[in-house]
């Protein structure tokens, strides 16, 4: 799987989808070759796991080379991370990001945090360590939670000055050094909304490539309705409110992102992140509790 400056190389398929390029090794000599680049790059390679008939896959950054003569040779495109999550399909997307994740990581631990002396790689790339000392560092991700929280009827969304125009997700935060998972989601949702936390219900986790390599723990915080009322945080969200159901299914059923220009609606992170699966889950229960009574 090949990278420029940590950009993914993606191509267009016939059916309109993005996949990513994946080349054999030999394919990529030929390509270096044919480029007249330093084939020696190869060796930089990181390998990133096994298919399920045991063939061994990697992944390359070509900064070294020219992106638009590989785009050209390739066929692909060189595509900034954060555009290539939404394109990739769910089953593509996490195999992209940890690879960008791990070179990521090698590139930014050339140097020992304790001699400030050059690191060198294993072979496989799944560690540093400087040459004669004791010292190895191995590729980290930063704890995050993310919880959705619900007040038995309804459930809290926020968004970030920085997210798109109408986009809403669960509320998250890094967790702080010693704090359990549990600590982290009170003292968040604390922080953001001003709410407290009775109880918190683990759900799932993934590995999120932004802003560097985090670590998303999703749970269920449950408050008392009767007290819910909110005090957001300016300063961490523009904005936080409860929806209902109703509410949570308009915004689950809009195409995400938006087209640009299109009418303001309200919509959630897309499939393949954390958030959504919180909230259709969450949708899930309260669908079928609607249903029980
Ligand atoms: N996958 C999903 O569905 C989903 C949804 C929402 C948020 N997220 C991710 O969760 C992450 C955390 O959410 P947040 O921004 O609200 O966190 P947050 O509320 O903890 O606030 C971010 C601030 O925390 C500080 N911080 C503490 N430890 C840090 C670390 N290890 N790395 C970087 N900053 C650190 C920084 O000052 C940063 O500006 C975001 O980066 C976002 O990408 C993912
Ligand atoms: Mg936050």
């Amino acid at each position: 799987m090949l990278f420029h400056s940590l950009q993914p190389l993606l191509k267009r398929n016939q059916d309109h989808s993005f996949s990513s390029v994946s080349l054999h090794c030999h394919d990529v000599n030929s390509l270096l070759r044919k480029l007249g680049a330093d084939l020696s790059v190869i060796q930089d390679s990181i390998l990133i796991g096994c298919s399920d008939r045991g063939h061994a896959h990697f992944c390359l950054d070509l900064a070294a080379v020219d992106a638009a003569a590989v785009e050209e040779e390739s066929g692909g495109k060189f595509v900034d991370l954060r555009k290539s999550y939404f394109l990739l399909s769910e089953s593509k997307a996490p195999l992209v990001a940890k690879s960008q994740a791990l070179l990521r990581w090698h590139q930014t631990h050339r140097f020992c945090s304790c001699s400030g002396k050059l690191t060198q790689r294993n072979r496989a790339g799944s560690h540093r360590f400087t040459a004669g000392t004791q010292n190895y560092s191995y590729p980290q991700m930063s704890p995050v939670v993310i919880a959705l929280v619900h007040d038995g009827t309804r459930c809290l969304l926020g968004r970030q000055a920085s997210f798109p125009p109408g986009l809403y997700s669960a509320l998250a935060g890094f967790c702080d050094m010693g704090e359990s998972v549990e600590e982290s989601v009170r003292r968040e949702v604390a922080e953001e909304a001003g709410l407290e936390v009775l109880s918190v219900t683990y759900s799932s986790s993934q590995h999120w490539p932004f802003p560097n390599s985090s670590f998303m723990i999703g749970c269920f915080a449950a408050v008392s309705p009767a007290h819910s009322q909110l005090s957001v945080d300016r300063s961490e969200l523009e904005d936080a409110r409860w929806f209902d159901l109703e509410q949570i299914e308009r915004g689950l059923s809009v195409r995400t992102p938006p087209r640009r220009g299109a009418p303001a609606v309200t919509w959630f992170p897309p499939k393949h992140a954390i958030g959504h699966r919180l909230i259709s889950e969450w949708a899930e229960l309260q669908r079928r509790h609607m249903t029980s009574r």
